[in-house]
């Protein structure tokens, strides 16, 4: 059976979405990343699935699948491609939306401009919520044997885990190196998502993220509120923070330990259509 879809990205992070508000869709591993393929599919970083709530609070459930068929627990890009879709396709007409997602619920956020906000969540700082193998809570953690070299980072969760490396310059970041290999080494048993993060001024980073069960994508929007929130903690950024990713630009604001972290950015309609193969590539 044809499988209608709408694709769509957030500053380049891109998106198949999925309305299985009417009729449940259930997609394994296997046609998960047939759907992500961009040859023998229709070609994203996630699929994004749109659900009745699971809860009296909440008026939507959103599910993530990454492109090799994972589910994550957070995509910030995705949520505000969600409220965009949810409106458009005329699921609601609230401005404000509370969706349960895999681990708890959050609340989003179309905004008079055109933009959209995410309240991520209150950031959990490891191993709170990421088990990090072999390690006590710490602002940074050091391993020895990653792709062949030692490296430093942070390590927070906001719904999904992020290690978070300091850079002197994006440019030259060691992404295609370090990125996988950080992200399957043995100290984080569910994966992480890695980024590399430039402090340019105290309300300005740059950054790049390789992602779990992505890989490098154009934009991460929970990678960006990791690498803010752990460059607040440490004392080097202010509350309100410029992240310039490779899709373009988001921006981040934490108040104080006990509050979500806030992304606001576009969010993006392409086309729509309608998966006839089963062809799984
Ligand atoms: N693109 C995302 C994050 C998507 C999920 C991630 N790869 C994971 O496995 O946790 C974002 O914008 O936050």
């Amino acid at each position: 059976m044809a499988l209608a879809f709408t694709k769509m990205h957030g500053l380049g992070n891109d998106f198949v979405v999925l309305d299985a508000t009417r009729a449940p869709i259930a997609l394994d591993e296997a046609s998960a990343r047939h759907i992500a393929d961009r040859r023998f599919g229709i070609g994203c970083d996630q699929i994004l699935i749109v659900e009745p709530p699971r809860s009296a609070e909440a008026d939507f459930a959103y599910r993530i699948l990454n492109a090799d068929g994972s589910e994550s627990g957070q995509c910030g890009n995705g949520a505000r491609c969600f409220v965009r879709y949810v409106r458009e396709a005329g699921l609601t007409d609230k401005r404000r939306i509370v969706v349960d997602i895999r681990d708890g619920q959050m609340t989003l956020e179309a905004l008079d401009d055109d933009t959209f906000a995410v309240a991520l969540g209150v950031p959990q700082f490891a191993p709170a919520r990421i088990p990090l193998l072999g390690f006590e809570q710490a602002a940074t953690y050091r391993l020895d044997d990653v792709a062949g070299q030692s490296v430093t980072f942070s390590a927070v969760s906001l719904g999904n885990p992020h290690a978070v490396i300091r850079v002197p310059d994006v440019a030259t970041a060691e992404v295609e190196g370090i990125g996988p290999a950080l992200e399957r080494h043995p100290a984080f048993p569910e994966r992480v998502n890695v980024g590399f993060c430039e402090i340019v001024a105290r309300d300005h980073v740059r950054l790049r993220v390789f992602e779990r069960g992505a890989g490098e994508t154009l934009a991460c929007g929970s990678g960006a509120a990791a690498a803010v929130v752990t460059g607040i903690a440490a004392g080097d950024l202010d509350a309100d923070v410029r992240v310039d990713l490779p899709g373009g630009t988001a921006r981040i604001h934490w108040e104080s330990a006990d509050a979500p972290a806030v992304l606001i950015g576009p969010a993006e309609r392409v086309f729509e259509g309608k998966l006839v193969s089963s062809d799984q590539g």
